[in-house]
């Protein structure tokens, strides 16, 4: 598990192997009332596992007839177990039996940050404030530098290949979490440049074109992504919306558009508006815009995000202190933006 003040854990013992019968009696034998989401790859159900004492957690059923997913089962088991940190969503365990590919997590009450931006699913209840939403980012944001990065002591690095505001789950203090490993892929060593061809995975709305065109995947396809969920929170829009003009389909595009005519004002979610103070919004506009840039280089890196340009957005220490102590000035501008004061 992770350590909030030590550090994270490269042993893949970590992870406990279940049973099916454990897993049977956790979800009450994969009860349909206690399914609490659907993936690509199977249902997700809320469980309770004990260990001495009782756990609530989540647990992944796969389909185990799906090559893709069996594929994905063994990404995540590896890579959770590589890469435990309080901003990346914790693997407690798996059950691997010869019908049944089954992943348990660390339970994340209020379920992923898409609902609540887009007021979707269960755990939606109201639009969420500007300041939380920025502290989302910001945590995520760490998440994925610190996949990104790595530390001095888990020197590893990784590309999640799959950034969108359904991967980032809540906890019950609203902190975030970056979560669904199955994508992800170890290396390139060097942070900006270096890629990996591969097929070309993801999810439309959040691919990064230049990633789509070449195959040639760096993290700057991820720090596109990222920029794609800022404007969600601006927005308060899904990546991807068929159900509007056809201008306005693609996120991305339309944002950009109104950003570059200087009417971003139109854009902003209306929930939120009143909240934010202008220099927060050219601020957090202006991060959103690098990201997105047509090219690779051009865009950002999330150490480069994370501690120099989120720090007035949020003043909380961070969880673990990241190589890039950078991270904390991220931080600073947010909070300074803000008008909204919260604990
Ligand atoms: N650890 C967890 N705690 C609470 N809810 C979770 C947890 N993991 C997943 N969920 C819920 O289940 C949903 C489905 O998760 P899953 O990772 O299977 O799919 P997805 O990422 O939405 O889809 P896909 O894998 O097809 O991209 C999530 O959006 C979330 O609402």
């Amino acid at each position: 598990m992770s350590d909030c003040d030590g550090s994270p854990s490269t042993s893949s013992s970590s992870s406990r192997r279940f049973s099916l019968a454990d897993i049977q009696s956790a979800t009450d034998n994969f009860s349909d009332d206690l399914v609490i989401g659907q993936g690509g790859f199977g249902k997700v159900y809320k469980g309770s596992i004990s260990d001495g004492e009782s756990m609530t957690v989540a647990v992944k059923r796969l389909n185990p007839r799906s090559r893709q997913g069996a594929r994905e089962f063994r990404t995540e088991i590896e890579m959770l177990s590589r890469f435990r940190y309080p901003y990346l969503v914790s693997l407690i365990g798996y059950c691997e039996e010869p019908d049944e590919m089954i992943l348990v997590y660390e339970y994340m009450p209020r379920g992923n940050f898409a609902d609540h931006l887009h007021r979707s699913g269960k755990n939606y209840s109201a639009p969420l404030p500007w300041l939380r939403r920025l502290r989302i980012c910001i945590d995520a944001a760490r998440g994925l530098d610190y996949l990104h990065t790595g530390t001095s002591i888990q020197p590893d690095r990784a590309i999640h290949r799959d950034v969108k505001s359904s991967n980032i789950l809540l906890d019950h203090n609203w902190d975030a979490k970056i979560s669904d490993f199955g994508l992800s892929k170890l290396g390139p060593e060097d942070q900006a440049y270096s890629h990996v061809s591969t097929e070309v995975k993801g999810t439309f709305g959040y691919l990064d074109p230049e990633y789509y065109l070449t195959r040639r995947l760096t993290r700057k396809s991820e720090v596109y992504a990222f920029g794609v969920v800022m404007l969600e929170v601006l927005c308060g829009r899904p990546a991807v919306d068929l159900s509007g003009d056809e201008e306005q389909w693609g996120l991305a595009g339309w944002a950009q558009y109104c950003i570059g005519e200087g009417t971003v004002d139109e854009i902003i979610d209306p929930s939120v508006k009143e909240e934010i103070k202008q220099d927060c919004l050219m601020d957090f506009v202006q991060i959103a815009v690098e990201c997105l840039r047509n090219i690779p280089r051009k865009r950002p890196t999330m150490a480069e995000i994370v501690p120099n340009r989120m720090k007035k957005l949020d003043n909380r220490p961070p969880k673990h202190q990241t190589p890039s102590t950078v991270m904390l000035s991220l931080a600073a501008v947010l909070v300074e933006g803000s008008t909204l004061q919260m604990s």
